[in-house]
């Protein structure tokens, strides 16, 4: 009999096209079938620096080649990179934890700029610095090989998700194909069949318009619960305009840049109206994806904030009435809140054993294939 692969502790480190915060979540895995979910947690950014890393955005315009800084890039990444450590430090605290007890940190980065088509995907990031401060090995810049070897480059928590699913609780085991829809700031979506056909892409605009509305318009960076779009009304003319865009039009799926979609006009809308468009838009963005799947979903799973959005939730429910049950991450006792940074501490493991991260079902790359790359905490203490 095959010995079993080694159960690695991770820590994984997400930082969403939301720029919300960061999301930390600690895994027992072997970065296979084998998962055993750990503590959480949530570093939120402050106003100032979630301003600075939205004109990251825009500096980020320049960079020709992944490994450019332009402008403040390299000092904003100095200064993202510790914030992480920060977030890896107060959890290992809260848990009674040391850095030697941590096997592997996986460590996404913050996206500035991702085009697919030109083969460019840019994570700020230093994970040979996170490596260095924390003492424990990171591994980072997943995106990229999965990119070299003509992928997209996104998405990548498909293949967590398919662990996942072969783990649900009884009551929801048998309920295939089954769809995780992860609404972040962008909206990705994975299906699983039931002999495991993995099939995954970006739906569309996920919470990054409706946040960038309350922030214009009301000086808040979200509509929490969904409790102002639950106040206006949905302007049919603005929906449609994003629902007939090339993206949803396109017969092939592209992964999505934070900047693809932009926000209506000032004067399209009111605060609640738009805030009830957007929410509206973001449902039926993930509705259009069934036009794309081989097979009718039994089952649903909302994972991602946008699923504390009721007004969000309300309508895809509606929208996915015909097609199968409509569930919360935490009914199929998951923790949509921590899945993705989950996906990326299993994801780490997973490359630490050369295993595939992407498929050509997930990201069209041409054959399975692992990434990342490792930073060792020893070797570059040393230098
Ligand atoms: N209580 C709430 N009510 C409404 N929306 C919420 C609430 N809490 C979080 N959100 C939404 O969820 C967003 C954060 O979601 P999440 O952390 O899943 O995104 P992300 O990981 O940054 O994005 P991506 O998955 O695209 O990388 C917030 O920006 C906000 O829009
Ligand atoms: C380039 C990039 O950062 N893409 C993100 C983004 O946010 C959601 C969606 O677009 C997804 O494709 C991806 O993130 C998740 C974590 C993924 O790779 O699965």
């Amino acid at each position: 009999m095959a010995p079993h692969a080694t159960v690695k502790r991770a820590i994984g480190l997400m930082s969403g096209t939301s720029m919300d915060g960061i999301d930390l979540a600690m895994l027992d895995t072997d970065g296979d079938g084998n998962v055993m979910r750990g503590g959480s947690s949530f570093a939120p950014y402050d106003a100032a620096f979630r301003k600075q890393l939205e004109q990251a955005l825009g500096t980020a315009k320049a960079i020709r080649e992944r490994h450019e800084r332009p402008g403040d890039l390299a000092e904003l990444e100095t200064e993202l990179t510790e914030r992480h450590a920060l977030a890896v430090e107060a959890f290992l605290a809260r848990e009674g934890l040391a850095a030697s007890n941590i096997d592997v940190v996986g460590f996404h980065g913050q996206t500035v700029l991702h085009r697919p088509l030109e083969g460019l995907t840019v994570q700020l990031g230093d994970g040979a610095r996170l490596a260095e401060r924390l003492g424990i090995d990171v591994v980072y810049d997943l995106r990229a090989n999965d990119m070299e070897l003509g992928g997209q480059g996104a998405p990548l928590v498909p293949a967590y998700h398919r662990a996942l699913a072969a783990g649900l609780p009884a009551e929801w085991a048998g309920e295939t194909p089954v769809v995780f829809v992860n609404i972040g700031g962008i909206s990705n979506i994975t299906y699983i069949g039931a002999n495991g056909d993995l099939r995954a892409f970006d739906s569309g605009p996920g919470n990054t318009l409706i946040d960038q509305w309350m922030s214009r318009h009301a000086g808040i960076p979200y509509d929490s619960g969904g409790a102002i779009a639950s106040e206006g009304r949905v302007l049919s003319g603005l929906a449609n305009r994003y629902l007939s865009s090339p993206f949803f039009t396109a017969r092939e799926r592209v992964s999505l840049d934070r900047n693809d979609f932009q926000l209506p006009d000032d004067d399209e809308a009111g605060l609640e109206d738009g805030a009830r468009t957007l929410a509206f838009v973001t449902a039926a963005a993930i509705a259009k994806a069934q036009a794309h799947l081989p097979e009718k979903p039994k089952l649903w799973i909302l994972t991602g904030g946008g699923r504390h959005n009721q007004q969000v939730v309300e309508d895809l429910t509606v929208a996915l009435r015909h097609t199968g049950q409509v569930i919360k991450a935490e009914e199929a006792g998951l923790n949509g809140d921590s899945m993705e940074a989950e996906a990326w501490a299993w994801l780490a493991v997973r490359s630490l054993r050369g295993l595939p991260i992407t498929y050509p079902g997930t990201t069209g790359v041409k054959k399975p294939a692992t990434g990342g790359v490792l930073a060792q905490a020893k070797a570059t203490a040393q230098d």
